[in-house]
């Protein structure tokens, strides 16, 4: 199994991530609280997405990331590819994705003297404490809706990269850096604005069950999220993740595609 796809899937990912962190906690006011724990896991995730997709599409075409741009491979081969990459990587990331939510939405925008501390005091005391107080089970909290959200999104994200790179490409040639850059950033803006309904459910489900349990699964948190809030609930954060989506996926992309090159 070609490894290299792995590896720079996974400095791909942490760069991106990076650039990305700042807009993803903006949301809850916390800025860069945290950020070694988001890059191991993005890092990991990443390279699970991109290793699982190129070794899939070896699978399905029987061509090497190097004999694609002579050989391309087809737009339904790509989304399957990419499907499989977003379930994979859906299913390492969800405990990782939990304990990022569970620590984010602890954040206080300004400590409130005499206050109680934190619930959690980090990712490891976090993830110890969900063990301890929701089992092995607690930690998959939300793992479907995650797995929902990324399948078909992921998808989505390759078809648009080769899409674009394949418009503004002449055959048989490499994209040059600011294809790259922009394919990567409306693939990431693409599959955001298609992930983002279920990227609202599965963040319910994750804080789900730390005082009581209130969802009785993915489908009952989507009903009773609509019947309370309307269908805008679908679209809340649609703003702030396409705008993060765009560095982020741009980086990404960049320095995936130079470090395949560079190691021929
Ligand atoms: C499928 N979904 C849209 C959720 C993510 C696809 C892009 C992954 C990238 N690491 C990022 O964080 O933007």
């Amino acid at each position: 199994m070609p490894v290299e796809e792995f590896v720079a899937g996974w400095i791909s990912g942490a760069l991106g991530l990076v650039l990305g962190h700042p807009f993803d906690t903006v949301k809850l006011l916390g800025f860069f609280k945290g950020m070694s724990f988001p890059i191991a896991s993005v890092a990991v995730a990443n390279s699970v997405l991109f290793g699982v997709y190129s070794n899939t599409l070896l699978l399905l075409t029987a061509t090497s990331h190097q004999e694609r741009r002579a050989q391309p491979p087809s737009y339904t081969h790509i989304f399957l590819a990419g499907c499989t990459g977003g379930f994979l990587q859906a299913y390492c990331l969800a405990p990782f994705d939990l304990i990022k939510v569970r620590l984010q939405n602890q954040t206080e925008p300004v400590a409130q003297p005499g206050s109680p501390p934190p619930q959690y005091q980090g990712p490891v005391h976090c993830a110890a404490s969900i063990f301890r107080e929701e089992g092995y089970r607690g930690l998959f909290r939300g793992a479907w809706a995650l797995m929902l959200r990324d399948t078909p999104t992921v998808g989505i994200y390759f078809i648009t990269y080769e899409g674009l790179c394949r418009q503004y490409t002449p055959e048989g040639q490499n994209p040059s850096s600011a294809t790259v850059l922009v394919a990567g950033g409306f693939a990431g803006i693409a599959s955001w604005v298609a992930a983002t309904p279920l990227d609202v459910i599965k963040s319910r489900m994750q804080m789900d069950g730390l005082r009581r349990r209130v969802y009785q699964g993915v489908l009952d948190c989507m009903m009773s999220s609509v019947r309370q809030e309307g269908l805008g609930v679908f679209f809340r954060g649609v703003t702030i993740n396409s705008a993060r989506a765009f560095p982020v996926n741009a980086v990404t992309f960049l320095s995936y595609e130079y470090l395949l090159r560079w190691w021929g």
